[in-house]
């Protein structure tokens, strides 16, 4: 491939094996790739049967095969960088070092990936020999501190100085900009040094960090030497590298070797696939660094809640979108809103426009457990947003016989909520929980009158189809268990999932939109403030339930969406 025009969106491909548990290889780098703003590929060299706790086999399909995948990409798709990891043996790194020499890509960093963290080999010792001479088609290579002793042929460094030694070897000896890591260094900080040589003189970029109190590090260099090719292409914002703010005083990028890029760093190649005469600029790196680290550390301090596997567990790729905990959530809830959101609550609520009580204590919980139900429904949530109903609302192709034969179910099903929820507010341990399931059961009245005033006067009066029928019985029968946690773990998801649900249902409206009013309700900011109530009151619960009752209401919250999903679910006649 000659032809390069460059995108918005970088399109990053990465070479690498596999981790069934998602946390480093190949799964990780398409994570961290689209975390920070790419457009992942990905061609697989080995697949291994791992998890958190380590390797159990490696398998590795043909070299000839791995050649098929990389032309397959090559061949359709304009790769903006390469990301290499695992290579299992000689052969397949030979072939990715061909095909780096006949297609050029702009931009290539290659993580070593000799010995996972578990202790497990993840490169033949045949191979090493090619791995140090791939590092001449690199512009960037990010060893870990015992990959960098093998590549310069020496023991692994105990020191950090001693790392940045061997670092400045692997530079000279190769061309690249070598990433020193220090997260297998003992202490309490985790540094990381670009390290290159420039016209024969050796430079040195150090970004401090410091080290985040967690066991849950898998996968954290393949998730960073991904994110260094993403920034690296957007140039990490395009500013300028001033050189010599992170330096140590000794030893520092000169003004002369500062840079300002258009974009990325892909001009600072001079042939892909060749070794550079005057070698690389590494200062260029030093955005990217910046900020793949600030992401990487939000990563590892997200990490614990993952609660993936039982030994060194995945970071959090995706912490920036995800949703925060309940706990945080309900902060932010109560005090991220307008300030007027009270009154809209109290005009106009509902088990969907859910009222709450304006001053109702967020109980917050160590452990929430609304974090976790969240994630185990994620496929189920995921099932609703593909409804044709659901989908017909967000597009306003949903017929309106159909809309109004919904309302009416829902009319039904909102006056027997009420009275679960009055049987909440009775078996509330608080004041501020008895008042808030209160307001919200009148609320639920309040909306059941409303729709049916203005909008299904029209229509003779409904009989509770069985969807319905079965979801209030449920409510009813987990309420008759008269356990308040397990009762409102069961009147959540109503809540919830209508909120998440109108959220982004509301991004779809537009002043000619069939059902614009319908979804404005949905978005409404006190609805949501509401569902951040109900959700801490939840947690709290959970917080003071013994582990049997938390088990009570995690099946009572699974039931009520897959309920939630069988509403919407259900032929409207
Ligand atoms: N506990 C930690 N706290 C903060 N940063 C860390 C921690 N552990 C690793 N890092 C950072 O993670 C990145 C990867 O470094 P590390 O030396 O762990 O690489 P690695 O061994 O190749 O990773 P992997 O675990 O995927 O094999 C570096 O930026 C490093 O500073
Ligand atoms: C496919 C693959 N590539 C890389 C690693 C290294 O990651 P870690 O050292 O965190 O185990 C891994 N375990 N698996």
């Amino acid at each position: 491939m000659t032809r390069h025009s460059s995108a918005a969106i970088p399109r990053v491909l990465s070479i690498a094996g596999t981790d069934p548990t998602g946390g480093a290889g190949i799964q990780a780098d398409l994570k961290s790739i689209a975390a920070l703003g790419g457009y992942g590929m990905a061609v697989v060299t080995a697949l291994v049967a791992q998890n958190t706790r380590g390797v159990r086999s490696v398998h590795v399909p043909p070299a000839a095969f791995l050649r098929e995948q990389l032309d397959a990409v090559s061949d359709d798709v304009e790769i903006d960088a390469v990301k290499i990891g695992m290579l299992a043996n000689a052969e397949l790194a030979g072939v990715v070092s061909e095909w780096l020499a006949a297609t050029r890509p702009p931009l290539v960093v290659l993580d070593p990936v000799i010995v996972a963290t578990s202790g497990d080999r993840l490169l033949r010792p045949d191979g090493e020999a090619t791995v140090r001479r791939l590092c001449g088609q690199a512009d960037l290579v990010t060893p870990n501190l015992a990959e960098l002793g093998v590549l310069v042929g020496e023991p692994t460094a105990s020191e950090w100085a001693g790392a940045l030694e061997q670092g400045a070897r692997l530079a000279r000896s190769s061309g690249a900009t070598v990433l020193v890591k220090g997260g297998h260094l003992a202490g309490p900080t985790a540094p990381d040094a670009l390290v290159w040589v420039h016209d024969g003189a050796g430079h040195r970029l150090e970004v401090a960090g410091e080290r985040i109190a967690t066991r849950n590090t898998h996968g954290t260099g393949c998730s960073l030497s991904s994110a260094m090719a993403t920034l690296g292409v957007l140039g990490s914002g395009g500013r300028a590298v001033t050189g010599d703010d992170d330096a140590p005083d000794d030893h520092h990028a000169t003004a002369g070797q500062a840079a300002t890029r258009d974009r990325g760093l892909a001009g600072d190649r001079v042939a892909a696939g060749t070794r550079r005469d005057a070698g690389a600029d590494g200062s260029r790196w030093l955005p990217a660094l910046r900020d793949a680290k600030a992401w990487l550390s939000d990563a590892l301090r997200a990490a614990d809640a993952l609660q993936v596997g039982r030994g060194n567990g995945p970071i959090d790729h995706s912490h920036a979108t995800r949703r925060a905990p309940a706990a945080e959530r309900a902060r932010v809830g109560a005090s991220g809103l307008p300030a007027d959101a009270h009154e809209a609550v109290a005009a106009d609520a509902s088990c969907r426009d859910m009222s709450a009580a304006p001053d109702a204590a967020i109980a917050l919980a160590d452990a929430p457990l609304s974090a976790a139900l969240w994630r185990e429904t994620a496929t189920a949530r995921a099932a609703i947003d593909e409804l044709a109903f659901v989908r017909g609302l967000g597009d306003g192709t949903l017929d309106r016989g159909d809309f109004e034969a919904y309302l009416a179910q829902d009319v039904l099903y909102l006056g027997e909520y009420a009275r679960v929820l009055a049987r909440a507010s009775q078996l509330a341990p608080t004041p501020e929980e008895q008042i808030f399931w209160a307001t919200s059961a009148a609320a639920s009245l309040a909306e059941e009158a409303r729709l049916h005033h203005e909008r299904l006067q029209h229509r003779p009066a409904a009989a509770p189809s069985a969807t319905t029928l079965a979801y209030v019985n449920h409510l009813h029968a987990v309420a008759a268990h008269g356990d308040y946690a397990e009762l409102v773990a069961a009147l959540l998801p109503c809540f919830w999932v209508y909120t998440d649900l109108g959220t982004r249902l509301a991004t779809r409206r537009h002043p000619a939109h069939p059902f614009d009013d319908w979804l404005a309700s949905y978005a409404d900011p006190a609805f949501a403030l509401a569902t951040e109530q109900a959700i801490g009151f939840v947690d709290a619960a959970a917080h003071a339930s013994a582990p049997a009752r938390v088990e009570a209401m995690r099946t009572a919250f699974l039931r009520s969406v897959d309920h939630e999903h069988a509403f919407f679910a259900q032929p409207f006649p």
